[in-house]
């Protein structure tokens, strides 16, 4: 293992007991300001001012923009979101030097009960979705789990859920954007509307322009998940059923798995419904006194029953927050104990934007030298290949595992075959790594590599260690280059995607 020497007593009480100040300043804070961003957003979705205000906010990033083009243009572009705020893992150091164009976007406008599709501005959350759409018996076909990941972020980097496998990633359910440009101009763009800009955004990293609304498609939602809990002792067998159950013709709505040692896991498969059913428990996961979810799927394990359990639409939806997957044991470790849940646990998880702010450089060092975020999407025949060079180069548990659907759409992400489509596999690995030999950037290279020669991806949230030519190599860059040469001052306004993820603009 290793360690990083706190310089003083401060510094010391901020690496080896954080949880002293997030219990006693973030937790309330960040409930005051979930208190207060969820009754403004009721009472600004109930009043319907957002609609007639969004046309007078575009007008407004086209000032900005224009007061750009008026001037020197010696700098460039970047959104005013100030990168603590993010969930991208790192400080984005871009901010300090671009200009800030301010995109105070944060209203849901429509929702299209109909033609089932929600409009909406880029900083509308994920929680904040699924809480306007569940009275109205309506939900998004893809929901990343974290409450606090916004529809900008997600079109524009990008989003993945349990229900990928059928809808894909969140790019697959976005129907139309609308981007002010470098050169101040409005589009809107779709499949049938400029398809290149459409089919060029996802991934782009704001480097054509400023999202400014997003139309997204919907799927009824009913009131429950049938959730049903598979234990496997053999990776083989866990990786088989979970493979069938993804490529299957009547697929289950939900699927992921949790692997809690090499050959060891859980795979879960859901559908909603309506009715509590005779064949499972009642388990209202979302409840501040409930257990962490990553804890109670262990005990199925443990107990090595394929047992069945039903469960609110919203609390599986948001399911991995309140213990941001398990990566907040490590800041909180008595956070999961039955005496705090009950008396603290209503206050939880703490806004990871205050966390972001308020980690000390010296937590920033041990998170560098002795903490794994990633997340690499390979293509599903390799997923037992992958756990091996995963737990050979890391060996991190749990492990997240989720299937996606890649559309063969045009864009970044080329996939190599000629199919419609090619399931994945998302491997998500957050944690401190126990390989004797690990070491962050060799380590991390070797598992970039590994992804790389099995046609896949890396996502982009977290630490990407690949030069400018592997990138390239990883992201098809033929429509994308194609786009931003047709699009005035697109290449004068903003870097290439590698200029703003890679990481040194990233500390
Ligand atoms: C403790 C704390 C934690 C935070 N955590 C997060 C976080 O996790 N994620 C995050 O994204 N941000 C976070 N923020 C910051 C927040 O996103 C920004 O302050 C944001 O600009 C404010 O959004 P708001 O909804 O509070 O809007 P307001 O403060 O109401 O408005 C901001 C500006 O936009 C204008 N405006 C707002 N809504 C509309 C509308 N519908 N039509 C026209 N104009 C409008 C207002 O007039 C105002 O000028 C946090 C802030 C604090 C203090
Ligand atoms: N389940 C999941 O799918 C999860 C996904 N993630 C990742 O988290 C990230 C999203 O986090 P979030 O905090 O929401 O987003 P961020 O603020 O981190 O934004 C991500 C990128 O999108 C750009 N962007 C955002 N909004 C706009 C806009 N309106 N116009 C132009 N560009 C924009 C940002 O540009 P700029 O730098 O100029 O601000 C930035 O480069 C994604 O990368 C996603 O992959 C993380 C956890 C879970
Ligand atoms: C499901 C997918 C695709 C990704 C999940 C990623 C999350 C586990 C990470 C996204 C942002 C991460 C941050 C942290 C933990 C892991 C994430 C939530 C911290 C809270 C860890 C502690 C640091 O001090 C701040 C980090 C901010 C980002």
């Amino acid at each position: 293992m290793v360690a990083v020497e706190p310089e003083n007593f401060m510094e010391y009480i901020l690496v080896e007991h954080r949880w002293i100040v997030v219990l006693t300043a973030l937790l309330p804070i960040s409930m005051l300001w979930k208190v207060w961003s969820t009754v403004r957003n009721y009472v600004v979705f109930k009043l319907s001012s957002a609609p007639k205000m969004h046309d007078r906010k575009v007008k407004d990033v086209q000032r900005q923009i224009k007061s750009w083009l008026s001037g020197d243009r010696s700098t460039r572009l970047c959104t005013a979101r100030p990168t603590w705020q993010t969930m991208s893992y790192r400080h984005s150091v871009y901010k300090k030097t671009f200009t800030n164009i301010k995109i105070n976007f944060v209203d849901i406008l429509e929702v299209d009960t109909e033609n089932l599709t929600v409009r909406c501005e880029p900083l509308v959350t994920m929680g904040q979705l699924s809480r306007t759409l569940e009275p109205l018996g309506l939900a998004l076909a893809v929901v990343p789990e974290l409450d606090q990941l916004t529809v900008g972020g997600l079109v524009m980097g990008t989003g993945i859920e349990s229900s990928s496998h059928i809808y894909g990633l969140f790019q697959h359910i976005c129907l139309k954007y609308e981007l002010v440009l470098a050169d101040g101009s409005v589009v809107t763009c779709s499949k049938e509307e400029n398809p290149d800009l459409f089919y060029a955004v996802p991934w782009s990293y704001g480097t054509f322009g400023f999202l400014t609304s997003v139309v997204i498609k919907l799927v009824p939602a009913k009131k429950y998940i049938r959730l049903q809990y598979h234990p496997h002792n053999k990776l083989s067998a866990l990786a088989d059923q979970f493979r069938k159950e993804s490529e299957s013709d009547k697929p289950h709505e939900f699927i992921e798995a949790l692997l809690y040692t090499k050959e060891s896991g859980v795979l879960m498969t859901g559908d909603m419904v309506d009715e509590i059913g005779r064949d499972g428990k009642f388990n209202p996961i979302g409840k501040w006194y409930s257990e962490w979810f990553f804890t109670q799927v262990e005990r199925h394990l443990r107990n090595n029953k394929t047992v069945v359990e039903y469960i609110p639409l919203r609390d599986y939806y948001h399911r991995h927050t309140r213990s941001l997957f398990w990566e907040l044991q490590d800041i909180i470790p008595f956070g999961n104990h039955p005496i705090f849940r009950y008396l603290m646990g209503w206050l939880m998880p703490p806004e990871v934007s205050l966390l972001k702010l308020t980690q000390p450089e010296a937590v920033s060092k041990l998170y560098e030298k002795a903490h794994v975020i990633q997340d690499m999407l390979v293509p599903i025949v390799h997923l037992e290949d992958a756990i091996d060079t995963f737990h050979k180069e890391i060996e991190v548990y749990p492990i997240w595992l989720c299937p996606f659907r890649v559309f063969n759409h045009p864009g970044q992400l080329k996939i190599k075959t000629t199919a419609d489509s090619q399931m994945f596999v998302d491997i998500g690995v957050y944690g401190v790594p126990k390989a004797k030999n690990y070491e962050t950037i060799p380590s991390t290279r070797r598992i970039e590599k590994f992804v790389s020669e099995h046609d896949g991806f890396q996502m982009l949230y977290a630490d990407t260690y690949l030069t400018r030519d592997e990138f390239r190599q990883m992201f098809d860059h033929t429509l994308y280059e194609k786009v931003r040469e047709s699009l005035p001052y697109c290449k004068e306004a903003f870097p290439e995607i590698y200029g703003k993820v890679n990481r040194s603009v990233r500390k």
